[in-house]
């Protein structure tokens, strides 16, 4: 039963030596790397190092099962969206009203000898 999945590697002390460089060791590291090292095409030469940085496998049977995650639900405050709609109507509103007055009473107050 040969399942590439379940090994495991610790290849700290591989980092500075690889050929293909560290930074590609470290993105692979915590998870399944096997299409990683797959695309790479490497050479039997590379396959045969692994054994140096065997730890062991994974029992797959003991790693627990995706749970899939529901967010809990929200109370709502604010059923009502009503009056918050307003305000942000009159945010916008009472400010050109404001500006409209001071201009309608700045045309009708202009006094005629100017
Ligand atoms: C214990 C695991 C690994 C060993 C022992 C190993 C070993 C090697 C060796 C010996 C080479 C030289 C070329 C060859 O012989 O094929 C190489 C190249 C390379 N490796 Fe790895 N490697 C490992 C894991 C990885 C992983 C996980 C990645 C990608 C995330 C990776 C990416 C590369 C790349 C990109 C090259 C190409 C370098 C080039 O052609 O310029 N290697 N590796």
């Amino acid at each position: 039963n040969y399942n590439v999945l379940e090994q495991v590697y610790d290849v700290t002390k591989f980092l500075e030596d690889h050929p293909g460089g560290d930074e590609v060791l470290l993105s692979a590291t915590g998870k399944d790397a096997t299409d990683d090292f797959e695309d790479v095409g490497h050479s039997s030469t590379a396959r045969a190092m692994m054994d140096e940085f065997y730890v062991g496998d994974i029992d797959t049977a003991t790693i627990p099962a995706n749970v899939k995650y529901t967010p809990p639900k929200q109370p709502h405050y604010n059923q009502d969206k009503t009056p918050e709609f307003i305000i942000k109507l009159l945010q916008f509103l009472v400010p050109l009203i404001i500006l409209a007055v001071a201009v309608g009473v700045r045309f009708y107050t202009k006094s005629p000898s100017a």
